[in-house]
């Protein structure tokens, strides 16, 4: 299908990823053709099933690669509703950390994918929702709660401007001259937040991206290095002049916490950071760095000193157009617990470490 020219609705959107996350029904609705979903994860009992909508990774875990044509191997998966299929069934057949409990499975059939715009548009809702990227396909018989188009989706997404909200002197334990700025988003609840440490003055701060981190940041998890490296941050900063860490609201690379934390169901069982990411459906890393970028401008910087071992996040500022002159390498110590996801990094991820 040719991409429409139509202009989208983000209300539309930010409608249709409340009702997914309660378990309604979703109608997604192209210039051509229309679908109605319901997440798997958060629905129960919905009749009429006519199929079960699935990411290109899943396919591909369930085998059902051979049945599509090469060019369309990214594309999620349609497939036909097996006998005496349960929403028990449905929930294995859609959540890969179930995959060891119930490894007999299928053969499940493909069915042709009406409309893979929609289909695309639906794994994109799911991200934005905190779902799994799976979904019961619902006859036209049901009425659906909310109406989306694929281009409000990306309207959605596009519609997420920052502002600030308020500012407050916040002493911490780095340093005690540091001032906190509150981001209100407008599209969705993830206000963002800096602190600003040390006298500003005209030469370029050291600024720390910080993506959220439950586990990291609050429970000192060893898995990952992200406490060390926040406290590491707070004091690299504070020796600067000066300088701001963004606290963003980008959890699990921005698949959220319980995606997240399937992730880790995943690693549990032997998969790396990468590879489980993957197998959820999922990029492998789904943050967009431009929301740093905003928040530089309305804090009137437009230059950094950037504290990061990934590329990505220096790259993801100056396509925004902030300057970084230099980048500050990040180290920290490894763990036993974390020794493998920091080496994947190093060797999946092009992490400088
Ligand atoms: N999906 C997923 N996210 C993870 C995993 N481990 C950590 N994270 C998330 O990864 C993010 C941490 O990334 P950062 O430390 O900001 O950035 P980075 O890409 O490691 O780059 P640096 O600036 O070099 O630290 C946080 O949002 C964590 O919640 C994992 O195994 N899976
Ligand atoms: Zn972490």
């Amino acid at each position: 299908m040719a991409p429409s020219s139509a202009v989208g609705n983000p209300r539309n959107a930010a409608r249709a990823i409340d009702a997914l996350r309660r378990g309604w029904i979703v109608r997604i609705e192209s210039a051509e053709t229309a679908i109605q979903i319901a997440a798997i994860e958060t629905t129960n009992a919905i009749t009429d099933i006519t199929g079960l909508l699935l990411s290109a990774s899943r396919a591909a875990t369930l085998k059902l690669v051979n049945q599509r044509a090469a060019a369309d191997t990214n594309l999620p998966v349609c497939i036909a509703v097996p006998a005496d299929m349960d929403m028990s069934m449905a929930l294995a057949i859609a959540d890969p950390t179930l995959d060891l409990r119930y490894p007999m499975k299928g053969p499940f059939a493909a069915l042709p994918l009406q409309d893979a715009v929609s289909a695309s548009a639906a794994m994109e809702l799911a991200r934005l929702a905190g779902l799994l990227p799976a979904f019961l396909v619902v006859g036209e018989g049901a009425v659906a709660e909310e109406i989306v188009t694929p281009e409000d989706v990306i309207a959605f997404d596009d519609s997420n401007r920052l502002e600030i909200a308020t500012r407050a002197r916040l002493p911490v334990a780095a340093n005690a001259e540091a001032e906190i700025v509150a981001f209100r988003s407008v599209a969705d609840s993830t206000d963002h937040i800096a602190l600003i440490i040390g006298k500003r003055d005209q030469t370029a701060p050291v600024v720390r991206l910080h993506s959220e981190c439950l586990t990291g940041d609050v429970l000192g998890s060893l898995k990952c290095d992200c406490g060390p490296q926040l406290h590491e941050a707070l004091h690299q900063i504070s020796d600067a002049q000066w300088g701001i860490l963004l606290y963003l609201r980008q959890e699990g690379r921005g698949i959220g916490l319980i995606n997240k934390l399937r992730a880790y169901a995943l690693q549990d069982q032997g998969f790396d950071t990468v590879d489980a990411n993957v197998r959820l459906g999922f990029a492998i890393d789904a943050r967009d760095f431009s929301v740093a970028a905003q928040m530089l401008k309305l804090l009137g910087v437009p230059s950094v000193r950037l504290l990061t071992n990934n590329p990505e996040k220096v790259a993801g500022l100056q396509a925004e157009g902030i300057g970084v002159p230099e980048r500050l390498p990040l180290k920290i110590a490894s763990n036993p617990h974390n020794a493998h996801y920091l080496a994947t990094k190093r060797d999946r991820t092009g992490h400088k470490l």
